[in-house]
């Protein structure tokens, strides 16, 4: 969090950081205590003396030990949790440690674990880390979030009311866990500044029975607020975004099917915001898909699509795709009729209507053609479709299973098969299931990691790939509005860096490894989107004339990027 007003200090990325602080004060504040980093000078100046061991270390022998410490942890969460207290001792070992060994912390700080810390959130509990705006308090909506900065020290807002996280569901206060994390990939991905996004929790209360029934449960001990009266408190809560601060992006994560593209649609025209579990799941799955098309010689003219699982992220992806298609010059309607949505009552068809959300029913299938077919069987769709491509959106595991996956094969030359269900253990299928059933033809990316398969690299088709880089792109250019043709250029952008291209066995998507890379290249690609279509605020509110040639404007945005290091305090 920023410091009080009173002792505001610049948040910038480059240059000395202004330090208002001494003392015990210094060293229990994340954002300036270094501990054993700290230099015999700043020991002097800050009146450290005395409260640290005389050994004096550098940020790398930091890393070294707490990855060692980090390493004799056995149990995934608790790793998590390790990690979890680190942030609040030092932000920048905590952030170096991840950068350092990324690859093999993703799956820690993010699905699949974070998914466990968020189920014992309120048994874990140690430090709270975000904003709390409480459904029964709207009157302290603008007190709790003013604390945070002023206008212009906040980018990014993360906000979640818990409903569907992770796959896990309904997991009430629990929300602040998936903010805070995505906050971190924010960070981590596309440098950030820590201190500039808030992750908030909307506590409208659970209808999670275990939770309500837990006497150690943090959130509010009632059922979820629906209706008037939470639309009221999300609009009190997005105007005084706007009204604080103006600048900023709003990102909505994990909210329950009857509001998250609801509020998406009301508050797009509104400000700059965006709804990852749509846009984001949407945008990243065609990146790979566009990959998987190449790799299988296909025209997307001739694609048939099933999804399965038509909520939230199902229908994002659908929506994605026409989106995209038609400006490629692929007609709306005839993306829509080669996409077949499948949810619990089976294949989506036109005489549900009345049951199907707005977002179902533009895709629901003419019911006749469907005559004595099983439309509940996924295998008997599969069967009458022959799609090349499987979406799985839907958490039941085991969806995909053989006589799906057999028929599929019979059919296509190269069945792409994506189960994006977190956390793993709601996969769809396996990438081994997936490879075994289709005699190892399949193109295959998934929700959460999965080791190689018989040297094959498996994508993970999350929608971190592009959250952070979309983010930031929104906001180095100031961005009035997220566009769907920023996101597309997010899209374009990741889809050229498919490992695919180059060795038709290698990834659909690139290395998480390398995602600080993938991440600026996105957001160089955004940026510039933003400025060519008029989007970008940046040299209206900054001041700022950002280079338009794609190189140059590369370099500017990674100076742009916080980086976790030691940059010289000055006391203020
Ligand atoms: N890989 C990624 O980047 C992302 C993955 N996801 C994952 O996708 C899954 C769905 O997330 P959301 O769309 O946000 O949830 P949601 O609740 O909005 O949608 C889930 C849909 O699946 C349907 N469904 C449930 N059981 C089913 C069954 N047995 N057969 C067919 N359909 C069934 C539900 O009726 C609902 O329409 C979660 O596991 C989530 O973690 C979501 C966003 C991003
Ligand atoms: C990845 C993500 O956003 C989800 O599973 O909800
Ligand atoms: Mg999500």
């Amino acid at each position: 969090m920023a410091p009080k007003s009173s002792t505001r200090v610049p948040l910038s990325v480059k240059g000395p950081i202004d330090c208002p602080y001494e003392g015990r004060e210094m060293l229990s504040l994340p954002q300036f205590n270094r501990g054993t980093g700290f230099t015999a000078e700043e020991r002097d100046v800050f009146d450290l003396v005395g409260h640290l061991p005389t050994s004096m270390q550098t940020l790398e022998n930091q890393v070294d030990r707490a990855y060692d410490q980090y390493c004799s942890l056995e149990a995934p969460l608790t790793k998590n949790t390790f990690l979890m207290s680190l942030k609040v001792q030092n932000e920048v070992l905590y952030f170096r440690l991840l950068q350092d060994h990324l690859k093999e912390v993703f799956s820690i700080i993010y699905t699949p674990t974070e998914s466990e810390a968020i189920e014992q959130y309120s048994r874990l509990f140690r430090r709270p880390e975000g904003c709390f705006l409480d459904i029964n308090h709207p009157e302290h909506i603008e007190r709790s979030l003013a604390a945070w900065g002023a206008e212009e020290d906040i980018d990014y807002i993360i906000v979640s009311d818990g409903e569907e996280i992770l796959g896990i569901g309904d997991q009430g206060v629990g929300a602040i866990g998936i903010s805070s994390a995505k906050a971190v990939l924010m960070t981590l991905c596309a440098g950030v500044h820590p201190s500039r996004c808030i992750p908030v929790a909307l506590d409208v209360g659970t209808d999670n029975e275990r939770l309500l029934k837990d006497e150690l449960y943090l959130g509010n001990r009632h059922g979820r607020v629906r209706g008037e009266r939470y639309d009221k408190f999300v609009d009190d809560f997005v105007q005084c975004v706007k009204k604080l601060y103006p600048r900023a992006v709003l990102h909505f994560e994990d909210f329950g099917l009857s509001n998250a593209r609801r509020l998406l649609e009301t508050y797009r025209p509104q400000l700059a915001c965006f709804n990852d579990d749509v846009q984001g799941t949407g945008a990243v799955t065609l990146a790979a898909l566009i990959a998987a098309v190449r790799v299988a010689g296909l025209d997307f003219r001739d694609l048939r699509i099933v999804i399965f699982g038509a909520g939230t992220a199902g229908t994002g992806i659908a929506d994605q795709l026409r989106d995209f298609l038609d400006t490629q010059g692929i007609s709306k309607q005839q993306v829509m009729d080669h996409i077949w949505l499948v949810d619990k009552p089976g294949l989506l068809l036109e005489s549900m209507h009345d049951q199907l959300t707005p977002a179902q029913r533009p895709y629901a299938a003419a019911d006749n053609g469907w005559n004595g077919i099983d439309t509940k069987s996924l295998a008997e769709i599969v069967k009458k479709v022959k799609p090349h491509v499987l979406i799985g959106c839907s958490t039941k595991p085991k969806a995909f299973n053989e006589p799906v996956l057999r028929e599929m094969a019979k059919h296509v030359e190269r069945p792409i098969v994506f189960p994006l269900s977190n956390p793993t253990r709601l996969h769809e299928a396996t990438p081994a299931e997936i490879f075994k059933y289709t005699d190892g033809k399949a193109l295959v990316a998934t929700g959460s990691p999965f080791d190689n398969v018989d040297g094959k690299e498996i994508a993970e088709n999350n929608n971190c790939f592009v959250y952070p880089g979309i983010g930031m792109g929104s906001i180095l250019s100031r961005a009035r509005k997220v566009t769907e043709t920023m996101i597309g250029a997010a899209v374009k952008e990741l889809a050229g860096m498919a490992p695919s291209d180059k060795d038709p066995d290698g990834a659909l998507l690139p290395d998480v490894a390398d995602i600080r890379d993938i991440s600026a290249r996105i957001i160089s690609a955004v940026v510039l989107q933003a400025l060519e279509e008029g989007t970008a605020r940046v040299e209206e509110i900054e001041g700022i004339k950002v280079p338009r040639e794609r190189d140059q404007c590369l370099e500017w945005v990674k100076e742009q990027m916080w980086k976790p290091e030691y940059r010289p305090l000055r006391k203020v």
